[in-house]
């Protein structure tokens, strides 16, 4: 084989295999919240917190409708007893709808759809016992429908493969009750219902799981620095400002440390921009090694200046993860482009949060301990008075 066919080959293989790789990174993405950061919890439970608001209120507002068109399609000695099912429906969806608290929660996020469903699948059992009981088959005006709409209702929210499949067993459950209850369970009609269900169950759940897929996709785009994948400055900012408040909240401690890579403009000039970015990449992954998985945050704060925030954690603490980065960084070779191993070095300014402090003054302060390490030599931690 040719020399450049082998190189095409190599290529190939490496495009190949990144895109498996992308695959497999979306695949579990989507597949449970537990791989997503907190932040992005906070952003989906506003989210779906949002829908399931605009969904109970639409519910609540069609069911004096419904009621209408029940009268033109029920018989007349089930009007009252369905009219009153449907208020109840309708008052617990409005009381959901103004339901706000803790709208930034995942948990509650979760436990309002489940509140939604259960809303919902209530009335449609009552409903249909109800015409059964007076002898009227539950597919009278539309009733039969119901399992299917709260089915559709999936594509609405974006969810987790995991969610997506609780959501339709929990209605293919409710479905099997409700025929068990008809008596038409194993029926041929009973097991098409379920199937049917099932296939919605399939198309809904793709739809709310490829909601999730495009709504991480654009959080990333929002809050991230692309070219080394931390946060970038605007997310930091709104990040740590809650963070402070959790903290003070929490009577606990919260640290920052500000990175400013040492002599980086000789850097660029000697060797290159783009292995100052080889650098600032490498930089952000030591950063990242030691970061608390899901409590702390890493920033590109601008240029080669990078930002951590360390909640719960005291200045002398916080000071020991900053030396530990430092020295780290001596473990850190990078290759440039022309083939050449170059070193790097970092200096840090710890500052912690007190009580009188704004964002500003806690990052003016991380800075002016920066300046001083920077003055005094370079490749240094220094805590803030
Ligand atoms: N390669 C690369 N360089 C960058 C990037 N952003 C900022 N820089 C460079 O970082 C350098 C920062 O240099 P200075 O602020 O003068 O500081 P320094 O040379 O690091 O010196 P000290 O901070 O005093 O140690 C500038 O030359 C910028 O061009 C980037 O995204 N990639």
């Amino acid at each position: 084989m040719s020399v450049s066919s082998a190189l095409v080959k190599n290529k190939k293989k490496n495009i190949t295999s990144s895109l498996e790789v992308m695959l497999i990174e979306t695949l579990l993405d989507v597949s449970r919240g537990k791989r997503h950061s907190r932040y992005f919890n906070q952003t989906r439970s506003h989210f779906l917190f949002r829908r399931i608001r605009i969904i109970a209120l639409l519910l609540a507002l069609v069911q004096p409708a419904w009621v209408l068109v029940d009268y033109l399609l029920l018989p007349q000695d089930m009007l009252q007893s369905i009219a009153i099912a449907r208020a109840g429906a309708a008052l617990g969806c409005i009381a959901l709808a103004l339901w706000g608290f803790k709208r930034y929660n995942m948990k509650l996020a979760q436990l309002r759809l489940i509140l939604l469903v259960v809303i919902l699948s209530a009335f449609q059992t009552v409903s249909s016992s109800m015409l059964i009981g007076h002898g009227y088959e539950s597919n009278v005006a539309g009733y039969h429908f119901f399992p299917f709409m709260i089915m559709t209702m999936m594509a609405v929210f974006p969810l987790s493969i995991l969610e997506a499949v609780g959501y339709t067993a929990f209605i293919l459950v409710i479905e099997y009750a409700t025929q068990l209850v008809r008596g038409t369970a194993g029926s041929v009609e009973g097991i098409n219902s379920l199937w049917l269900l099932g296939v919605l169950g399939l198309i809904a759940g793709w739809a709310a799981v490829n909601q999730l897929n495009m709504l991480l996709g654009l959080y990333r785009q929002a809050t991230r620095d692309p070219l080394t994948g931390l946060a970038n400055r605007r997310q930091a900012m709104e990040q740590l400002s809650g963070d402070m408040k959790l903290m003070r909240e929490k009577s606990k401690p919260l640290s920052v440390l500000l990175f400013d890579l040492d002599k980086f403009k000789s850097f660029n000039d000697t060797y290159g921009h783009a292995a100052g970015d080889i650098v600032l990449q490498r930089f952000a992954k030591v950063m990242r090694k030691f970061a608390r998985k899901r409590l702390d945050l890493v920033c590109r704060y601008g240029g080669e200046e990078f930002l951590m925030v360390l909640p719960g954690l005291d200045a002398e603490q916080a000071g020991e993860v900053a030396e530990k980065i430092r020295l780290a960084c001596y473990d850190e070779q990078v290759k440039t482009p022309t083939g050449e191993r170059i070193g790097f070095t970092t200096s840090i300014g710890v500052a912690e949060l007190k009580a009188e402090d704004t964002i500003d003054s806690l990052l003016q302060h991380s800075d002016d301990a920066l300046y001083e390490a920077k003055g005094t030599g370079r490749d240094k931690v220094k805590i803030a008075d």
